[in-house]
């Protein structure tokens, strides 16, 4: 069974104020597979974003379903865990109680609590700031406690929505490594958006590239590439020539459009 399975998605926002309908996304069918490290990628407002958050239950779908380990979502769960660009942590709790946050709401005891986040904060690289508070930690941490909070529950599924875009490029080349060895080790199915081409081949099993607006799958790619990736080698290459001439097309039909 697909871990993810989107069947003839398609979703009509209401534009309120200029009052008329807005095509985001137009018939998108896509399975991921258990265990698959899928990424999302297409230029901005394609309908990445939106895809992503009707996986996560967060936006329904105008026709089509979405079914997640074969249940139909209606709505966010635990089965889904999600990381945004921004961590937004509480800024009032120490890191473990951020990583801990759910636990919390469900009720558990603080000690209890306390040891379900040791695990996870050890694994983002994070010991030794367990009683820090968000205002003490860099970009690179809060997204690391971000990251631990959605895999506490042990989610079969991590949506990501561009969680690494507001790094800088070192510190962005080692969460990508760790996100990496993360999913090899929790094997669970990761979906991540993103607009750079060279972050969707380095962390990818496939990648999704998606037209401009209204969003489609324009081709699905299988990266058959050894980790960790070479970025400089010819068949990263081929693959980022390949892709970049997409984009391009893409952007070339966009254009003319608008003056069509
Ligand atoms: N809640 C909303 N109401 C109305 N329109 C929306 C809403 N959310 C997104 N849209 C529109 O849907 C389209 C797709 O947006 P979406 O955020 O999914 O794109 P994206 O590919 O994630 O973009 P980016 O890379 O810039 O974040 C855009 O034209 C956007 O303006």
């Amino acid at each position: 069974m697909a871990s993810i399975d989107l069947r003839n998605i398609t979703k009509i926002y209401r534009d309120a104020k200029r009052k008329r309908d807005l095509l985001a996304i137009d018939n998108v069918s896509l399975s991921v597979e258990k265990n698959e490290f899928l990424c999302l990628l297409g230029s901005s407002g394609c309908g990445k974003s939106t895809l992503l958050n009707m996986i996560a239950g967060f936006e329904k779908p105008t026709e089509g379903t979405v079914t997640v380990g074969g249940t139909p979502v209606d709505g966010p769960g635990a089965d889904r865990g999600m990381v945004f660009q921004q961590a937004n942590l509480m800024p009032w709790l120490p890191v473990w109680e951020n990583v801990a946050f759910h636990l919390r709401l469900k009720g558990w005891r603080k000690a209890d609590r306390r040891d379900a986040a040791q695990e996870y904060i050890d694994m983002v690289g994070l010991r030794g700031f367990e009683n820090h508070f968000p205002a003490e930690l860099s970009g690179g941490m809060s997204q690391r406690v971000g990251i631990a909070r959605a895999l506490l529950l042990n989610p079969q599924v991590i949506l990501m929505d561009e969680p690494f875009a507001a790094l800088d490029a070192q510190t962005k080349m080692d969460m990508q490594e760790e996100l990496v060895a993360i999913w090899q080790k929790q094997r669970c199915t990761v979906v991540f958006v993103t607009h750079s081409v060279d972050e969707a081949l380095v962390l990818g099993t496939r990648v999704a590239v998606m037209t401009s607006r209204p969003g489609r799958i324009r081709e699905l790619i299988a990266l058959d590439l050894p980790r960790p990736r070479d970025t400089t080698g010819p068949r990263f290459n081929d693959h980022k020539r390949h892709i970049l001439n997409l984009i391009r097309e893409e952007g070339m039909q966009q254009r003319q459009a608008a003056v069509a």
